[in-house]
């Protein structure tokens, strides 16, 4: 039995201007550009494994294990625009020899190594890494921004997942979605000292998905206008620009502003959509209340906020005052699991010594009480090539199945 197969990683991106909104459902064409930092694969990434062969009756899916259906509307339309760029590399002159993979059936093994559908970005990374997986499988030739167009019709913020670094998703104008695709607003490299507290709010499946709480606040919002028209493409621009600049006072208060803003437009729903809860708001306070005093000593924001659409907290920082901002949320959190003393040394941290940003009675310790788990990273690559196959090439199934 013949069993072609390739194998990537690929990351969580988190927006730092949302998207929020869809002009068109069916291709998910956005009602606004966004912006997003790409995060380290060494804690939150996407194994997945495509393969072909003819023995395969049909298309099959297992995420996590669990077979999926791969009738989706979005599946379908995301292996019938793969297959139709294959095709066209096998009908390409001098391409007679390769073998026909665009007409054989397609094996997904596919694996996160995070809670799924828990507002961390799972279907981000597991939608990238499906196309990505797939397009390495049919040896595509063409180019990153080419293949987001792809993952965008799988689920909309997927598309910037195919960058590392700071990432850009242009909404495009064109109803064919033509142009709307991600874009790299700069490398890794370029900032690669931006890093990220993960502060897990509830791990349990949220009450509304993204895709239709966003149709519910395009068709009853009258925020969201205004949002879309009248705030994001001003700040599209100045979110690049302070990137660019590696600005962070810019950034982090550009970053709070639209996650604010896009939760207004949430709450502007009618029935309003909550997707931030009592801790979340808690943490709000708490990272204005530090970049207060922070901004008193030496004129600088030092963390900035964000909320995708559930309660979990995603906080950015520069490594340079990693400390400062550890020692808070260490203290607070100290119980809770994800502290890697690898990253974090908390055992010589500066609290101990009392040199504390805030004073014991300005922390709110009651955090704790909502906040499960911590996940420390950083800005991260692009997808990666991988050697750890989850399908076993000899026999074509899944290898926990073996
Ligand atoms: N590894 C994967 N391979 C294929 N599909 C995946 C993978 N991981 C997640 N998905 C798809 O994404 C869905 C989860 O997306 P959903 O938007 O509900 O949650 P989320 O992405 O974790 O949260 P959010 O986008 O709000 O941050 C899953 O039910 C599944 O269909
Ligand atoms: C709040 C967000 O995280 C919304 C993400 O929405 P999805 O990309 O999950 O939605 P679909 O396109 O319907 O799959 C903001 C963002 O990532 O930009």
């Amino acid at each position: 039995m013949t069993v072609y197969t390739a194998t990537v990683t690929s990351p969580v991106n988190i927006a730092t201007l949302k998207y929020w909104g869809k002009r068109d459902t069916k291709l998910n064409l956005p009602t606004n550009s966004s912006i997003s930092v790409t995060l380290s694969q060494n804690d939150l990434r996407t194994l997945t494994s495509a393969a072909c062969s003819e023995e395969y009756e049909s298309n099959r899916l297992f995420l996590n294990r669990k077979l999926e259906s791969m009738e989706t509307p979005r599946l379908i339309e995301v292996l019938k625009d793969l297959k139709k760029l294959r095709e066209k590399v096998e009908n390409s002159e001098g391409n007679e020899h390769l073998p026909k993979l665009s007409q054989l059936n397609l094996l997904i093994v596919s694996e996160n190594n995070f809670p799924t559908a828990a507002g961390l970005a799972s279907s981000a990374a597991g939608l990238s890494a499906l196309v990505k997986a797939i397009s390495k499988l049919y040896e595509l030739p063409d180019s990153l921004s080419e293949i987001s167009k792809i993952a965008r019709k799988g689920s909309g913020s997927a598309c910037r997942s195919l960058f590392g670094g700071y990432v850009a998703w242009e909404m495009g104008e064109l109803s064919n979605g033509e142009d709307s695709k991600a874009v790299e607003i700069a490398p890794l490299e370029h900032w690669p000292n931006i890093k990220a507290l993960i502060l897990v709010v509830s791990a349990h499946k949220k009450d509304v998905s993204s895709t239709s709480g966003m149709q519910l606040t395009v068709k009853t919002s009258d925020l969201f206008n205004y949002r879309i028209n009248n705030i994001v493409p001003q700040r599209f621009e100045e979110m690049k620009k302070s990137i660019l600049e590696k600005d962070f006072n810019k950034f982090a208060e550009l970053t709070m502003k639209d996650s604010n803003s896009f939760h207004s437009t949430c709450l502007d729903s009618y029935p309003p959509i909550f997707y931030l809860n009592d801790y979340s708001r808690r943490i709000i306070r708490l990272v204005h209340l530090i970049n207060e005093k922070s901004v008193k000593e030496n004129g600088k924001i030092i963390v900035a906020y964000t909320f995708d659409a559930g309660p979990n907290a995603v906080l950015y920082y520069e490594e340079e005052n990693e400390k400062t901002i550890l020692n808070v949320f260490y203290k607070i959190l100290s119980e809770v699991t994800g502290w890697d003393a690898q990253k974090f040394d908390f055992k010589n941290q500066e609290y101990s010594k009392g040199q504390l940003i805030l004073s014991d009675e300005e922390i709110d310790y009651s955090i704790k009480d909502g906040i499960s788990r911590v996940i420390l990273t950083q800005v991260g690559p692009g997808p990666q090539d991988s050697e750890e196959s989850l399908i076993d090439v000899a026999s074509g199934k899944p290898k926990f199945s073996s």
